[in-house]
């Protein structure tokens, strides 16, 4: 399914003696197009599909972040991306009942109801008589034997959430660290999804691709227990051990990246700083598209990458800085944060994070212009907290709301666009869309509708800026209850575990600063309250040394009672 996973699978392959071929690993289906020989040529077109939510406004908002999720999907040439984000067309895209509504669970073989998946493949089939489809993306957690039976069903390689995710890191990742530590998040992935697949020449194998019955991810079914268990489970274990020894390497390497990143960490704050400072990390945190790279370049004046597809920053980078009292600092450009960050990403890029955790200083960027911005806020929240970060450097960490310049663009373009409903309700903002984004037009999806009579689906025009609109007829509003079960809804699984409550504390009720990173508005001011919030820890720092000191001297200055009788003792 994923290419990066084949070609992780198939270089641990290589890396143990030649294996009969009957063990050899089935490479999963490629996402990327089988017309162009090397995959950079042409990133994947994913048809997306989006389980409803309850809220409308989440809904809007979450299919918005699948459709750039969608088209973030590209790999690097030379660190560059070769394709200008805003050319990409809008995705095609359809919108499907959710099967963990009404109290329901998905499907175990096939995640969705069989009419939704009869009216994806009938959708699949209308977009595919244009050429546009590589593979589907569908916007939640799949298990590897939802992902084989649903490519079964649709005759395409599908990638969920998580798989999409962890692509786009192994696709921007260009510094040997992000390489490794993007690899190794595939593997565990993929080590969570092997299943017995019929391969070629009728052969039953554990891997990611295959056309027959998924049996097991567990290896039952072959017969036996034990060692006298089938061969399926054999196979199964050769794979997990080929997946093992190579997670075993890429771990050796990691560490050695993170021994040399903490021996630069110490040596930067030993003598980095200037007029008996140590020289403080400012780490810049954020859910991912916030700014935090904008921001960065900004008050670092430099010129680091960014760029509106997601997870554009997966390599780090530190940057130096005066502080308006003339101290120096660095600020350290990390990888952006998402709902349902897959934990294996979290895992994998521990000696990244490390950077987050130990900086001296936190400031968030938060994106002000997301109609899920306390979403956003809580998300980020909760994967410091995962990473490690201390409750004390939590509640010091200064918020930044950024884009307020768009944000006063948006409020305007509603002011329009009220004005303009009451002037002519006719009017369809849609069709505009439609025809600047050169995807489906409204008479096409009625037509495909037609074509689909089953179930709920629908086509939308546009995404850049703008989000579904309200005459998103198909909503059964029945299905809907009341916008404060809503946050529960998409993440119910990463809420339940942690700290919520804990969370709520630690949020500030708003912003400390509002910034344009753009038009350099607030920077100052965001500055000043570093530089403020940088000495008052030094204060603090330096109270903590001399109490310090003072016990240290205690414990080891011998008294004058203690060296007479050492004396004596001579
Ligand atoms: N209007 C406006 N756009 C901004 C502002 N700051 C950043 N952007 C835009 O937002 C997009 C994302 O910016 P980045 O700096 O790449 O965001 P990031 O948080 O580093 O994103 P990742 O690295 O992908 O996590 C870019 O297109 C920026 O031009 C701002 O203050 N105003
Ligand atoms: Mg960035």
């Amino acid at each position: 399914m994923l290419r990066n996973l084949s070609a992780t699978l198939e270089s641990s392959r290589k890396t143990l003696s030649s294996p009969p071929s009957k063990w050899r690993i089935q490479p999963p289906p490629s996402l990327y197009s089988t017309a162009s020989s090397d995959p950079r040529d042409a990133p994947p077109k994913l048809l997306v599909v989006q389980p409803r939510l309850r809220s409308e406004k989440l809904l809007q908002a979450k299919l918005n972040e699948a459709l750039c999720l969608a088209n973030s999907l590209e790999d690097q040439r030379d660190g560059y991306f070769h394709t200008d984000f805003f050319d990409k067309p809008l995705p095609p895209h359809v919108l499907v009942q959710n099967p963990s509504l009404k109290g329901h669970k998905p499907r175990a073989d096939t995640y969705f109801g069989p009419g939704t998946v009869d009216t994806i493949k009938c959708h699949l089939n209308a977009v595919e008589t244009k050429g546009e489809v590589d593979a589907v993306f569908v916007n939640a957690t799949l298990s590897g034997i939802q992902l084989r039976n649903m490519e079964r069903a649709w005759g395409k390689p599908v990638v969920d959430r998580v798989g999409l995710i962890i692509e786009i890191f192994n696709a921007h990742a260009y510094t040997k660290e992000a390489r490794l530590q993007a690899e190794l998040a595939a593997l565990s992935y993929k080590k969570s999804r092997l299943v017995r697949v019929l391969g070629p020449g009728g052969r039953y194998t554990f891997g990611a691709s295959g056309e027959a019955e998924v049996v097991s991810a567990r290896g039952r079914g072959g017969g036996g227990q034990g060692f006298m268990s089938g061969a399926g489970e054999t196979e199964l274990q050769l794979q997990r051990r080929r997946v093992l020894e190579r997670r075993n390497y890429l771990l050796t390497q990691i560490d050695e990246v993170r021994r040399t990143r903490a021996v630069q960490r110490a040596g930067r704050k030993r003598h980095g700083g200037s007029a008996g400072h140590r020289l403080a990390t400012v780490a810049v945190v954020g859910y991912t598209n916030a700014g935090k790279s904008t921001l960065v370049s900004n008050l670092t004046d430099s010129d680091l990458y960014s760029d509106c597809r997601l997870f554009a920053t997966v390599d780090p980078r530190l940057r130096s800085a005066a502080l308006p009292s003339g101290r120096k600092v660095l600020f350290s450009d990390t990888v952006g944060f998402i709902s349902d960050l897959p934990v294996q990403l979290v895992e994998a890029f521990h000696a990244t994070l490390e950077e987050v955790v130990e900086a001296d200083l936190l400031v968030h960027v938060v994106d002000s212009t997301a109609p899920n911005l306390d979403e956003h806020r809580t998300t980020v929240l909760q994967v410091l907290q995962q990473i490690g970060v201390s409750q004390e450097k939590l509640q010091n960490m200064i918020e930044v709301w950024n884009k307020i310049d768009a944000e006063e663009e948006c409020m305007d373009d509603d002011q329009y666009l009220d004005e303009d409903e009451e002037a002519d309700e006719t009017s369809n903002l849609d069709g505009e869309e439609d025809v600047n984004t050169g995807t489906l037009m409204e008479t096409e999806v009625a037509n495909e509708k037609s074509l689909c009579d089953s179930d709920v689906i629908e086509e939308k025009g546009d995404y850049s800026d703008g989000w579904l609109y309200e005459d998103d007829t198909m909503v059964d509003e029945g299905d809907f209850c009341s916008p404060s079960s809503v946050a529960d809804e998409q993440n119910e699984s990463s809420n339940k575990d942690n700290g919520v409550e804990i969370i709520g504390a630690i949020l500030p009720s708003g912003p400390h600063v509002k910034t344009s990173a753009i038009t350099g508005v607030g920077l100052q001011e965001l500055m000043e309250l570093i530089d403020k919030k940088l000495s008052e820890q030094d204060k603090k720092l330096k109270g903590a040394q001399v109490v310090e000191r003072n016990v240290f001297d205690r414990k080891w200055r011998p008294s004058h009672t203690q060296d007479s009788s050492i004396a004596v003792e001579n």
